[in-house]
């Protein structure tokens, strides 16, 4: 084969450059602006190129290039086809054919496999026609455009032919060849959108991906020069680049194109999707130089040719353009459309250089109707799962501003459709606020993204919104999210639980993290790259509390927040299970000695060390720590001493302490007991819940309960082995007339009748509003005590847990007489016990009689299906 002669043949471009069409593959290779596009090949990040290559070079016979609109397909076969001629890449061939598949759609009659090649490749002598025949291994096909065939290759419907001499219908000989029955042993490469064609071809499939982010800004630069590229790149990022459309090269030519129009006309450049395609609209209506009447006459026809494409369930309508009233328009219509065959015939087929546009357009015509027709709730619905940004499009174009330079060409658009879309915006949104589907809120921050009225978008979103989204925030609804919290100068929260944060997102949310008072991230990952993101919000913004809960974030990550943390006006900061060690400390040391109130660093494995670090710093003057949570963070009786000395130094102004599932143990309480009998230490609230104590440690508690400078209202010992011995101490110390504890918790520690009577003589004295002593084993017996309390007048208890502690339906007529006399009780927890369906009614009757009992849990006890109705009835929990 004349590879000269294929390459001029090749380079004698058919194709011209349009707007929104792109630049003609020819311009592209031959101006060395070609950039090899990125492939979703098997063989992992590679170009479409390389991945063609080497399954061409290995055994493969059949590769299907497959790519979206505009992504590229075209001018990577036209690529493939120009290097082979130039002799630098895939020279396994003597023979490549180069096909546009469209071209066969008109092709009637019936010729040989020889007569067509010669026909398409007049260079091609009669002598290579016969080594094709012969060494079918040299050759290779490559269809372009398959999702334009209007011909089925389901083998099943040609009679496949085998002759290269054989005259057959063109539709034939492209099955023949692509089933391998005809020039078996060729290869070939074809090119397609999505299509239901495909299903018949078997080969390598090769995504076409288009531009990575790093291949749009080498665009960029080969569009513009050098030094003018950067402006234009940066708006378009920042405006588009979170689109996955910016990935095609084709919207980025458009782009590109309009874009250096309105730089050199010292125009703005548009900041959203909808203004784009105003100002491409524009240029285009302005380029074709029709009169108003004219500009009108082509959007309405072009409306109904857009619906009928996506009702279609194609790019493609087969329709003559006479038929929609445009053919004394046909030059203009040429802007848009692509029209394979005569514009006259039924048999036309056309379809849209640019879905995008389509979708403008459909959108345009919709409020430049005269008439009433369907209204926009039926207009959206209808084209519902086929058009990707119609209501965006809508949206923007409901805004005058925006669509003032449309209105300036075409005339006035119809006011009723205006109002009937702005009805539905605001009605639809308020519904979508009452509910909770996420898509549905992502959907109208979008259009009120598009809109940019930022009065609408206080209107719709009322400021106290709480922005709480999960785990597949996309970075373009990242975007409209920033818009919408950026119209409010702060909003209360924003909560992106469970979100693997990209540094791309933290980017585009960096306002709205800034003006957010609440941060939550629970759940979230964050790329290395986000972080920088995060810390410039809290360094800038207004954020007071901060929750990281179970986010693995580590000591390193801290450690990159540090300084920011600091320079926050951080108050609250949780880093629940974030895989924290006792190097953190040193990062929390500083926040510690300012601003900070509440501190939860539970589930870390903090340890004695780091701990001992922090109280270090609660003994700075200028501490404000309130709240300490350490549960689980491998805490022993070492670091208790300095915990202590924190506690009675006058600095600290704690009041709530957790140091549950510490192994804190009997030497840790000793030393904590000093400090609660010094008049410096505060502490209201104390979890010890355990922390591996035994009886032991109860001659301690004593001691500090009969303190007169004793400060706390609560407290937590349950799942220690006090005993009876032990708790039997507790209870004299929280006898002292004066005792402060309203709050008891001794769940599970393994306490006896003995234990109940005491506990019960303290109620009687009434100062205590809350008692646990669940999973004892009591019994009736013992619990009778607490019964006759509760009945005291002088009992004030409001809320008491008797959870697993043996009840049967002996204490029914007791637990009654509680239930009526108590003034004050209103939690009654009575889960895991076994009282059985004849003390439902008693239970039921007294429970309705107390006029403060608000609930009563009865789960896991011994009734049958029969009374749960009465239970259920009664509001009572079984
Ligand atoms: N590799 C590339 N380097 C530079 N520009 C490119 C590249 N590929 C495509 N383009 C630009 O994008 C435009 C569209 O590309 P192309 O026609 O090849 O896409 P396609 O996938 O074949 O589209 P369709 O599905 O509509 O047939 C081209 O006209 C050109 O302007």
């Amino acid at each position: 084969m004349d590879k000269k002669a294929v390459l001029t043949e090749l380079l004698r471009t058919k194709e011209t450059s349009t707007f929104l069409g792109g630049e003609s593959p020819t311009t592209v290779i031959t101006g060395s602006k070609y950039i090899p596009l990125l492939s979703g090949a098997v063989q992992g990040d590679c170009t479409v190129d390389y991945a063609v290559d080497a399954a061409l070079l290995s055994e493969i016979r059949g590769v299907l290039l497959i790519g979206p609109e505009g992504s590229g397909k075209s001018t990577a076969l036209q690529k493939l086809a120009v290097d082979w001629a130039q002799g630098e890449r895939l020279q396994n061939f003597s023979f490549v054919f180069h096909f546009n598949l469209r071209d066969f759609n008109s092709l009637g009659g019936e010729r040989s496999l020889k007569a067509l090649l010669q026909s398409s490749h007049p260079s091609l002598t009669a002598g290579s026609v016969a080594v094709v025949a012969k060494r079918p291994e040299e050759v290779l096909f490559v269809f372009d455009s398959l999702d334009q065939y209007r011909h089925s290759l389901d083998p099943s419907v040609h009679a496949l032919c085998s002759d290269p001499n054989q005259e057959a219908a063109v539709s034939c000989l492209v099955a023949s060849l692509l089933h391998g029955s005809l020039l078996r042993g060729s290869a070939f490469v074809v090119a397609t959108r999505p299509t239901s064609n495909l299903k018949y071809l078997n080969g390598t499939h090769v995504e076409v991906l288009g531009f990575s982010k790093l291949q749009r800004e080498v665009y960029f630069t080969n569009c513009f020069t050098d030094a003018n590229a950067t402006k234009p790149l940066l708006h378009m990022e920042r405006t588009l680049g979170f689109y996955n459309i910016c990935s095609s090269p084709r919207f980025c030519w458009t782009v590109c194109s309009i874009y250096s129009l309105l730089l050199d006309s010292g125009a703005k450049l548009p900041e959203t999707l909808s203004q784009l395609f105003v100002d491409i609209l524009v240029h285009l209506m302005e380029t074709l130089c029709l009169n108003e009447a004219s500009v009108r006459a082509l959007v309405s026809p072009l409306g109904r040719m857009a619906s009928l494409c996506l009702l279609d369930h194609s790019n493609i309508a087969q329709e003559s353009i006479k038929s929609f009233g445009c053919q004394q328009l046909l030059t203009a219509v040429d802007a848009f459309l692509v029209v394979d065959g005569d514009p006259e015939s039924d048999k036309c087929t056309f379809s849209f250089r640019s879905q995008l546009m389509q979708e403008f357009i459909l959108a345009l015509a919709f409020f430049l109707r005269e008439s009433p027709g369907e209204g926009v709730e039926h207009f959206l619905t209808k084209h519902k799962g086929r058009a990707t940004f119609l209501d965006f499009f809508l949206s923007g174009l409901s805004e005058e501003v925006q669509r003032r330079p449309l209105e300036t060409l075409l005339g006035k658009a119809n006011p009723d459709q205006i109002e009937d879309f702005r009805r539905w915006f605001k009605s639809s949104s308020a519904e979508t606020w009452r509910g909770y589907e996420k898509d549905k809120h992502y959907r109208c921050f979008h259009l009120l993204h598009q809109a940019q009225n930022e009065a609408l978008t206080k209107e719709i979103i009322t400021p106290s919104a709480r922005l709480e989204y999960h785990t597949d925030l996309s970075l373009q609804d990242c975007v409209a999210l920033n818009y919408v919290a950026m119209s409010f100068n702060k909003i209360p929260s924003l909560s992106l639980c469970g979100t693997n944060i990209l540094p791309e997102m933290a980017k585009f949310l960096t306002p709205t993290m800034s003006v957010s008072h609440s941060l939550n991230f629970s759940h979230c990952t964050f790329s290395t790259g986000a972080i920088p993101h995060l810390a410039s919000a809290l360094r800038n913004g207004v954020v007071s509390d901060l929750c990281l809960y179970n986010s693995h974030c580590g000591d390193e990550m801290l450690n990159v927040l540090a300084t920011s943390l600091q320079n926050s006006k951080l108050q609250k900061l949780s880093l629940h299970g974030c895989d924290l060690t006792g190097g953190c400390c040193d990062d929390l040391v500083p926040l510690l000695t300012s601003q900070l109130c509440t501190l939860v660093i539970n589930f870390n494995q903090i340890g004695d060390d780091g701990f001992i670090k922090l109280c270090k710093a609660l003994n700075c003057p200028h501490n404000r720590l309130q709240e300490l949570d350490m549960h689980n963070c491998n805490l022993t009786a070492a670091s208790m001493e300095a915990f202590a000395e924190a506690l009675c130094s006058g600095q600290s102004h704690l009041r709530k302490v957790n140091l549950r599932a510490n192994k804190i143990g009997d030497d840790g309480v000793r030393a904590l007991s000093k400090s609660l009998q010094n008049s410096f230490c505060k502490l209201h609230s104390l979890e010890l819940y355990d922390t591996e104590l035994t009886g032991a440690c109860c001659s301690h508690l004593k001691e500090a309960l009969e303190s007169e400078h004793f400060s706390l209202l609560e407290l937590d010992l349950s799942v220690n082995e006090l005993g009876q011995e032990g708790a039997l101490l507790l209870c004299q110390g929280l006898n002292r007339p004066g005792c402060p504890i309203e709050k008891l918790y001794l769940n599970r520690c393994e306490l006896t009748p003995p234990v109940f009577k005491e506990l019960a003589s303290l109620l009687k004295v009434g100062t205590l509003k809350s008692l646990s002593v669940g999973v004892n084993d009591v019994g009736d017996k013992g619990a009778k005590y607490l019964w006759e309390a509760v009945a005291h007048p002088n009992c004030l208890l409001e809320e008491l847990d008797v959870e697993m502690t043996g009840l049967t339906d002996a204490c029914v007529e007791d637990l009654c007489a509680a239930l009526r006399a108590s003034k004050t009780l209103k939690r009654l927890e009575m889960k895991n016990n076994s009282l059985t369906d004849v003390s439902v009614p008693a239970i039921i009757r007294a429970f309705q009689d107390s006029a403060n009992m608000q609930e009563l849990n009865l789960r896991y006890n011994d009734f049958s299906e029969e009374v749960l109705h009465l239970l259920d009835e009664a509001k009572i929990r079984y």
